[in-house]
Formats: structure tokens, C-alpha cells, sequence
């Protein structure tokens, strides 16, 4: 039986008790929507596709770790996807065992690879010859301590203990204890969220071709109509050695002039451009912007050359 489409669900990194369902509980329109724990970036993805579910929350980028590239893929190959906001939540771990464990009984490591990567300091430390398995999410890491005895210890968020009957072994091991993670809403919609004068936009372009310079010529899209950049990335294409992509954050939204107009001038240089939306900012802050470039000057300049072509000026 083809499965009946509920597009009012949330899909989320799962089980209860992630970050990723922290941060889907900032979403208002979410609040008493049924959602949907999944077990992996591809999953909530295919859940908007399939139009199973409305939109799905996934994590982008790490303060310390840097962008998920899992994410940063999706959005680059599955079509038709937006991101319909930005959602900021503080990380910080702690080490959990099954009852009566100490840290000397600690060999093996079920951690998420993102939540792993930024504990290395405390782990080099404290577990120098430790081995790790990657879990699906910082929950199912330690839930997965009562599947099997494969390994002795997880790595999750402070609040598991409301989940799970375990033993707290170490608290804030994270590198950093002001740690946060970015994460988005992502919807199939095309109806692009209202411009508030703090937002983002966000896209995915590639270089033309081989030759020396075109990186910088594609940042002066950008540069030439003063529209800031607050992200950055290169990512593999995947099909030979290096070529890459670019992820690339804007400060401003498509409906402003300079941001427009900055697009515009990257579909003509570059082959290959994914709008993946504009949105607004999670700090809220304005986007300043030199008032050289504000909408009003690119309309007298559209309305000039209009005058122009029709010989009224
Ligand atoms: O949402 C979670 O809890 C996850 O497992 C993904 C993750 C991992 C590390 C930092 C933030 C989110």
C-alpha cells in the first residue's frame, strides 16, 4: 500500500533527546505537528522528497568541527530542496557507561563522528588508546550500550540521563565549551521566506573551468554589489581530483536588489548554480550593507537605462 503522504510531519536526527530535536523544538509551526525521529541526513532528506514529511531539521555546520559534509552534499545533489530557516543550539557532551562501569573498564567508544571529532582533547588525555564506533546520532550512541557490549562507554548530550538509566563518567568533555551547531530547516516549498533585513541566503556554485583567477572572479560577484559572505567552503564534485564546489552563505535575501543582482551575475559566470533559499538569520542580526548598494539605487539605475532605451532621456 503506497503510503499516505503527511505533510504536516517534522523529520529530525533521532531518537529523542539530539540536538537536532532541540533545535526542531525552536520551530513554532512545528509545535504539536507529529514528528519523525530518522537515523541519518539522507533519510530526513528523502522524507521531503517523498513528500512524507513537510520539512526535515538537519545539522550544517560545527563551531569547532566546521561544516557536516554529509549536508553540504545532499543539498549540492538532490534537486528542488530549500532551506526555510536557521536554528542555533549550544553543544556540549558528556561520557556515559552502563551502571557500575568505571572509566579504567573504558576500551571502546560509541560516539557520532561530529560529537567525537570535537573531544579529542579530553579522550588524548584521559582514554589515550581508546577505540571508536560511529553511531547514527549522540542518543543512539549511548542507547546502543544496551544492544550490545561491543563498546563500553558513549559519547551524548548532558540531557541523557532523562532517557537512559546510565552512569554519568565525565561531563563537558568537548574541546570547546562554548561549542554550537547550525542547523536548517529544509522544505520542498518554493514559496522563499519573507525578507525581515537580517537574513541569509544560501548557495551552491562551481568555477567554469581550470584557469587562474576564476575563484576571485567569482567572489567579485559578490564584492562589486557589496554583499557580504559569511561562509565560505569548498567541497570535492566527486567525479575527478580536484574540482570542487562552493558553499557559500550571503548576508541579505533574493528580494534585495544587491543580492539579486550578485546572483544574477553568478549564473552568468558560473556553470553550475543551486539556489538553496533565503531565510532568516538565527542571531538576528541586521545586515549591514554600504548604502551605495541599497534598492533604491539599482532601481533609479534600471529606471535610467529603461528612459534611455525608450529615447525619453
Ligand atoms: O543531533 C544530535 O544530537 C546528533 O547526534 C548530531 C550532532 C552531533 C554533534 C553535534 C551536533 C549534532
Amino acid at each position: 500500500m503506497p503510503e499516505t503522504p503527511q505533510p504536516e510531519t517534522y523529520s529530525y536526527l533521532g531518537p529523542a533527546g539530539t540536538f537536532t530535536e532541540v533545535a526542531l523544538s525552536q520551530v513554532a509551526a512545528a509545535a504539536g505537528k507529529p514528528w519523525r525521529s530518522v537515523n541519518n541526513v539522507g533519510e530526513a532528506l528523502d522524507d521531503v522528497v517523498s513528500g512524507r514529511s513537510a520539512a526535515a531539521m538537519i545539522a550544517i555546520e560545527n563551531s569547532v568541527e566546521g561544516g557536516v559534509s554529509a549536508t553540504q552534499d545532499a543539498l549540492a545533489s538532490i534537486p528542488h530542496l530549500r532551506i526555510i530557516g536557521e536554528y542555533l543550539v549550544p553543544v556540549n557532551f558528556v561520557l556515559v557507561a552502563r551502571r557500575g562501569t568505571t572509566l579504567a573498564d573504558v576500551r571502546v567508544i560509541n560516539a557520532h563522528p561530529v560529537a567525537y571529532a570535537q573531544c579529542h582533547v579530553w579522550l588524548d588525555a584521559n582514554l589515550p588508546s581508546h577505540g571508536h564506533i560511529p553511531a547514527t546520532s549522540n542518543v543512539a550512541a549511548a542507547a546502543s550500550l544496551f544492544d550490545s557490549d561491543h563498546a563500553d562507554a558513549a559519547i551524548a548530550p548532558p540531557g541523557i540521563t532523562a532517557h537512559h538509566d546510565l552512569d554519568v563518567l565525565a561531563e563537558n568533555i568537548g574541546d570547546n565549551p562554548n561549542a554550537v551547531t547550525r542547523f536548517i530547516l529544509v522544505s520542498r516549498t518554493t514559496t522563499t521566506p519573507a525578507a525581515t533585513g537580517a537574513d541569509k541566503t544560501s548557495i551552491i556554485a562551481e568555477l567554469p573551468d581550470d584557469r587562474a583567477g576564476s575563484l576571485l572572479e567569482m567572489l567579485e560577484q559578490f564584492a562589486t554589489r557589496g554583499v557580504n559572505m559569511s561562509l565560505l567552503e569548498s567541497r570535492p564534485i566527486g567525479d575527478a581530483l580536484g574540482r570542487y564546489r562552493f558553499v557559500i552563505d550571503l548576508d541579505g535575501h533574493i528580494d534585495e536588489e544587491r543580492v539579486a543582482d550578485a546572483l544574477m551575475g553568478l549564473r552568468r559566470f558560473s556553470p553550475n548554480v543551486t539556489f538553496l533559499g533565503s531565510y532568516p538569520r538565527a542571531d538576528g542580526i541586521r545586515v549591514k550593507f554600504d548604502q551605495r548598494y541599497g534598492d533604491a539605487v539599482f532601481t533609479e539605475a534600471r529606471d535610467w537605462l529603461d528612459r534611455l532605451k525608450s529615447g525619453l532621456e
